[in-house]
């Protein structure tokens, strides 16, 4: 459909027909945020009793009858409340109790449980933490010789050979079959439970599944498991969660944290109703970090819960140290990158918004918090920097600990643990002093080196507080690092730099379906290189809606130099439907979940095959169809296109489509000779790009984005050059007649009217 014709249909709510973007149901209407049919990406039928679909257990029928009680998916979550005093407002205490299981459940046998991870493509595998006590010292020994051999060339930690084994040791816990078995296997309050359900949520995704039961009571999770005689479940877990973007991390993690705290409570005693700071979960935007506080206010609503942004002017319960507590060591120091180098707002460089900005004004004025009791947080969500700088800072080294934090989550691990966060994610990792501190690490792409760095500061901080090492546990959900399955995926090539444009306005305005690849409608996210770049393509792009579809308010920009109170105005903007087409930079691309977004379009080329896993990741989320990514790519971007298009072929292939998917070369969007043909890239390369993006789109030249052609372009320089000279030149006439008069004696006329006075501008 022309897109015109969606978009002339005026700002008006339309309530005739839902489809159109304003009508009032809004963006629930458009395709990828269409109806979720089943948030779970992976359903293989692997034979056996069960998979697909699996034998009804003895008891499981009152499962669903409990199930279908709690099935409030038509419930407006944000409608208006019902008057205090209902049920569903005033938990009971009963309420908030962690539930005696009703009845004795039969937990699953191992060989039930491997076949529903087949069937979901979960795989939990024990990272280190249990074989590493066990590796024979000789075998440590030949690693750290060949790191010495290397001489500080990065080199693996002295684990990585027992990682290496440990990494082909799987576990197969009991899955999460169902919500329902949140109360009834494992405890959990009824009102957290009613929280999650009412969110319309009716069955687990993968990541819930397998992560869930494992964080809330390991050992009953792991009690059917065999070959666990070493692992002290009681002890609990370090984990690491990997799983496709827009797939429920989120969750995973929350209910853990509101449930511990939750029992905590219930197990009484002197200040059981105090709220003591137990999880701190850190993110690398303040956009992400609201959304997660978001999520966990509708997870603890009436539990008593409090999820808290970290902001500049808070004050938290710390302990004042002398010295540092733990040491900084040379993964700290490896591989710095400067402030300068990432100035193009790239994924790594999300460190703009580490909520510095928040202006004096918005939070209370300056120092005024310094006289304030600590503020009453049960889970405090920040950026590293804020939190780091409360702590101590980062340039004076930490000051103060946090040892009430039994939890700390690091969401986004990968970039967190990245070298530009990774001194401030150390750091914070370092303050939370507490020896039985679980740590948990989620993200969709995790890189070897990373998984490598989590296990050596694992054994080091184990050594280092002399407790018993604690199992690394790793859930991958369908493949590690690659895929965006239920995505259409589009590669579009264009000459030049502004043909670039002119495809993206096609795609806004298509003439026909033909003509303009998957059609996308909005909502969508356009992301580019740099922020000056996202500037640019606003300002060309910004009238391109028709006034009668509400012009230039359908069009904003969004990036980490903007404002604290206007990033979040643009949010809810694009939130509510206002904004359609959201031009940013990488600043957006991790974690931000819009639920009705239709497209991304990488109108620059992602800086490495992770950021492109997680800006395609913005739409098709929770399952949903119908998403959208289109990545344009000029000649200069040829040499980096492969790691894109690998990761679209392996997308497709996880969803079972095109050539490599089985499903025929025709149906494929990186045809395989165009694989074949692209250009490797050496790892140097590789490293700058994902640093500092493309050169040439840093500034000046290419950076520009206009339409207009480098003929048009000259034409205009030298008109605006004549303009200018003109001016200069009748500023020195004006100067030169004013001391002419005070001389006394001229011809006034002379001049103004004797001569051409250039180009009026
Ligand atoms: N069990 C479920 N059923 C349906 N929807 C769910 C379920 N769990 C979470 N969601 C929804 O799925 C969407 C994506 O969740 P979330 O933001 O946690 O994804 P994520 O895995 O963290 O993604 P990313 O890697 O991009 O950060 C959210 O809108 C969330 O409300």
């Amino acid at each position: 459909m022309d897109i015109l014709k969606v978009l002339s249909r005026g700002i008006k709510q339309n309530k005739k027909n839902p489809l159109a973007p304003g009508a009032s149901t809004g963006s629930t209407q458009l395709p990828s945020a269409g109806a979720r049919t089943n948030p779970q990406f992976f359903h293989d039928d692997v034979g056996g009793t069960r998979g697909k679909k699996r034998k009804r257990r003895k008891g499981a029928q009152d499962e669903e009858e409990d199930e279908e009680e709690n099935d409030v998916s038509d419930v407006d979550y944000f409608a208006p409340k019902p008057a205090p005093g209902t049920e569903s407002q005033t938990p009971s205490a009963a309420n908030l109790q962690p539930e005696p299981p009703k009845r004795k459940q039969k937990l699953l046998d191992e060989d039930d449980c491997r076949q529903i991870f087949r069937s979901h493509r979960l795989k939990l595998t024990i990272l280190s933490g249990r074989e590493a006590a066990e590796a024979p010292p000789a075998e440590t020994k030949v690693v750290k010789k060949a790191k010495k051999d290397k001489e500080g060339k990065a080199a693996a930690p002295a684990t990585t050979t027992s990682t290496a084994k440990a990494d082909k040791k799987q576990i197969y816990p009991q899955p999460l079959n169902s919500f329902s078995e949140l109360r009834h296997v494992y405890g959990v309050a009824p009102q957290l439970v009613d929280n999650l359900t009412r969110q319309g949520f009716r069955a687990p995704t993968e990541v819930q599944m397998g992560s869930l039961p494992l964080l809330l009571r390991p050992e009953t999770a792991l009690r059917k498991a065999k070959d666990m005689a070493d692992v002290d479940a009681e002890r609990g877990i370090d984990f690491l969660g990997v799983a496709p973007t827009g797939s429920g991390k989120t969750i995973s993690f929350l209910i853990p944290a509101i449930d511990s705290i939750l029992r905590r409570r219930a197990q009484g005693g002197n200040g059981a109703e105090d709220h003591v700071l137990e999880a701190v979960v850190v993110a690398p935007t303040r956009e992400l970090a609201s959304q997660i506080v978001n999520e966990g206010r509708k997870l603890a609503i009436g539990t008593g819960v409090r999820v808290v942004l970290m902001k500049r002017t808070l004050r938290l319960v710390a302990e004042d140290v002398e010295q540092e507590a733990q040491p900084e060591d040379e993964d700290e120091k490896e591989d710095e990158v400067s402030e300068e180098d990432n100035d193009n707002d790239n994924e790594v460089a999300a460190s703009d918004a580490s909520g510095e900005e928040i202006s004096d004004a918005e939070h209370g004025g300056k120092d005024s918090a310094g006289a304030k009791p600590p503020a009453r947080v049960d889970i405090l969500v920040t950026t590293p920097k804020i939190l780091l700088n409360f702590l101590g800072g980062e340039k004076t080294g930490v000051k103060k600990t946090l040892p009430s934090v039994k939890s700390l989550v690091l969401d986004e691990a990968d970039v967190l643990l990245d070298p530009v966060f990774r001194k401030q994610t150390l750091g914070i990792w370092r303050t939370c002093s507490n020896p039985n501190l679980r740590l948990t690490c989620w993200s969709a792409t995790m890189g070897s080196n990373i998984e490598a760095l989590l296990s050596k500061q694992l054994e080091k901080r184990t050594n280092y507080m002399k407790t018993q090492p604690k199992p690394l546990v790793r859930l991958v959900v369908g493949l590690k690092d690659t895929a965006v399955p239920n995505v259409t995926h589009k590669l579009t090539y264009t000459a030049t730099e502004a043909g670039k444009l002119m495809a993206l306005r096609q795609l806004l305005h298509p003439v026909s379906s033909a003509d303009s690849g998957p059609p996308l409608r909005p909502p969508f996210l356009v992301f580019t290189q740099t922020i000056e770049r996202a500037q640019a393509l606003h300002d060309e792009l910004k009238y391109d809606i028709p006034l009668e579809a509400g012009g230039s308010m359908r069009v904003a920009v969004l990036h980490s130099s903007l404002p604290d109170s206007v990033r979040s105005k643009i949010m809810a903007r694009f939130r509510s439907g206002e904004v359609w087409v959201l031009i940013t930079t990488d600043v957006l691309a991790r974690g931000v979940d819009f639920a009705g977004v239709n497209g991304v379009v990488n109108y620059d080329v992602p800086n490495s095959a992770a950021a492109y896993v997680h800006r395609a990741g913005r739409t098709g989320r929770a399952g949903r169809e119908g998403g959208v990514a289109v990545t344009f790519y000029t000649k200069d971007d040829i040499p980096f296109v492969k790691s894109v298009a690998n990761v679209i072929a392996m997308s497709e292939r996880q969803a079972g489509k095109g050539a490599l998917g089985g499903g025929g070369d025709d149906a494929s969007s990186v045809q395989k000779w165009l694989l074949d043909a692209l250009p490797k890239v050496a790892k140097e390369d590789k490293r700058k790009l994902k640093v500092r993006g493309m050169e040439s789109r840093r500034s000046g030249g290419k950076a520009t984005i206009t339409t207009k052609s480098s003929w048009e372009r000259r034409r205009d320089n030298n008109k605006q050059s004549a303009i200018d000279a003109s001016k200069k030149r009748k500023q020195q006439e004006s100067q030169q007649q004013k001391k002419r008069k005070k001389a006394g004696g001229e011809d006034d006329d002379a001049g103004d009217n004797g001569e051409w006075g250039g180009l009026d501008d």
